[in-house]
């Protein structure tokens, strides 16, 4: 997203000429001819930089004057002085007096560019730090390749480049804000920031002034994360957390993009892009009376739903060699290799808490790994939880009737019991099992409604 210019010039032909130059290089630029409408405009929403013609007519502060003012409410706010021909003296004060440095006209586009491309660098080089502690701090692109994340990822491509809302649902730890990172890194936004406002964790008395920033005495004190998200992404998470009344507010920065600040009375203009998350349904907490219809209907342009990976263990392994590897590069170890049974026990596992459950259980294993053992997980290393959550081949009772039944229908029991763990483990989609297994696909089929189990589910 473009950095932001404040023109403050009393001649229009300056103002017009500058906003050019600067739009053709990128900038976004607005134009203020006086000091009142200059100050306004700093309040409406905090520019990148100011370039300040010092020689102002008909304003009520002169450009020196107004330069202080600028400087006495925001020292971190760069100006940029235009001077006159033969006003080196001029110039030469307003640096003095704080700004960062001054163009004496008539100059050169180039020249003009330069300055402003040093004066905020600053805010430039602010905004990628922003950036990639965006990226390192979630870091993980969607790793999976079921046709459930391959279609989440579909749909992230083709919305980035538009500016619709996205609703992410799903349960905890599925991967949601991951989804809403990708989303703001393919979208032109993606160099302006990504700002997480996560209502669950804030006490609904500090939600609007988190979002909304304070005004004390008609001045800003305190911006909100909106006005910090401005040019890039908002991402509400778990939405249905936010107080009716905030969802009010909410609703309006929807719908004309502004707001006002808590103890403000002016409005605040910025243009975000809304991203939110819910693992509660929304629909049943609109029926219960918690949250906005109208809301609903404005956030939910693009539905986009993460599964929980019980529904999806396909990608299990794929997340596995992924974490697998990330956490011996922490450790400074070679990658360990992941044992078939370890592998297959991972699969079967319920992971109520989804991607972030499995993530920390490997983390944990190759922290716990010994020394001599770091080269490869078995099965023994996994912790407990997931070994005493598998599901059985037969029950003891079942394998009581087997030993006291003829093969033949000891073999059946066995194989039934062995296909219902495998179709499981493979959520249920049959061409995967039977590559799996070492069958055809059509003899699986065949096996399965002999055996009775012809019902079990078939996603293909
Ligand atoms: N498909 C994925 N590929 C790689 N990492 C993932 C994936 N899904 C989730 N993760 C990782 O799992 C963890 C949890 O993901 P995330 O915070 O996005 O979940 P969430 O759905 O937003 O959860 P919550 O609702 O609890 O905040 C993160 O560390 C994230 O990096």
């Amino acid at each position: 997203m473009a950095l932001d210019v404040l023109i403050v010039d009393d001649e229009q032909d300056i103002r017009d000429l500058v906003s050019g130059v600067l739009e053709d290089e990128g900038y976004t630029a607005r134009s203020a001819a006086d000091s009142d409408a200059a100050l306004d405009a700093i309040r409406d929403r905090r520019p990148s930089l100011v370039l300040l013609d010092v020689w102002l007519q008909g304003s009520k502060l002169d450009g020196l004057e107004l330069l202080d003012e600028i400087k006495r409410r925001d020292p971190s706010l760069p100006v940029l002085v235009i001077s006159g021909h033969g006003n080196l003296d001029t110039a030469v004060a307003a640096v003095r007096r704080g700004a960062a440095d001054f163009i004496e006209k008539p100059f050169e586009a180039e020249r003009l560019l330069l300055l402003v491309s040093r004066a905020t660098e600053t805010e430039r080089l602010r905004r990628e730090n922003a950036n990639l502690k965006a990226q390192v701090g979630g870091g993980d692109e969607l790793t999976g390749s079921s046709s459930a994340i391959n279609q989440v990822r579909a749909t992230l491509k083709r919305v980035a480049a538009t500016g619709s809302r996205v609703l992410i649902t799903g349960p905890a730890g599925v991967g949601k804000e991951v989804a809403a990172r990708l989303l703001h890194l393919w979208s032109p936004r993606t160099e302006a920031p990504f700002v997480v406002v996560s209502a669950a964790r804030m006490t609904p008395e500090r939600v609007e002034e988190e979002l909304f920033g304070v005004e004390e005495g008609g001045e800003l004190a305190r911006p909100g994360l909106l006005e910090q998200a401005h040019g890039g992404t908002l991402f509400l998470d778990e939405i249905a957390d936010m107080p009716i009344t905030t969802q009010a507010k909410i609703l309006r920065v929807l719908t004309d993009q502004s707001f006002a600040r808590v103890g403000g009375q002016r409005t605040v203009k910025v243009d975000v892009r809304v991203v939110s998350a819910t693992a509660r349904p929304l629909p049943d907490e609109i029926a219960a009376g918690r949250f906005r219809e109208d809301l609903y209907y404005r956030l939910n342009v693009v539905p986009v739903h993460l599964p929980p990976l019980t529904e999806r263990r396909e990608d299990i392994p794929a997340l596995v060699d992924h974490f697998v590897a990330r956490y011996a590069a922490e450790r400074r170890v070679p990658t360990p290799e992941v044992a078939g049974d370890a592998m297959a026990a991972l699969q079967a596992y319920d992971w109520p808490g989804n991607v972030r459950q499995l993530r920390n259980i490997v983390e944990r294993t190759i922290i716990m790994a010994p020394g001599d053992r770091i080269g490869r997980i078995d099965i023994d290393m996994l912790p407990p939880e997931v070994l005493s959550d598998q599901p059985q081949l037969a029950s003891n009772a079942t394998q009581t009737a087997m030993m006291g039944a003829p093969l033949r229908e000891a073999r059946e029991t066995f194989e039934r019991e062995y296909l219902r763990v495998q179709i499981r483990r493979f959520s249920g989609n049959i061409s995967r099992t039977a590559s799996f297994i070492g069958m055809e696909r059509s003899a699986l089929h065949r096996k399965l409604k002999l055996l009775g189990l012809a019902d079990s589910r078939d996603e293909e």
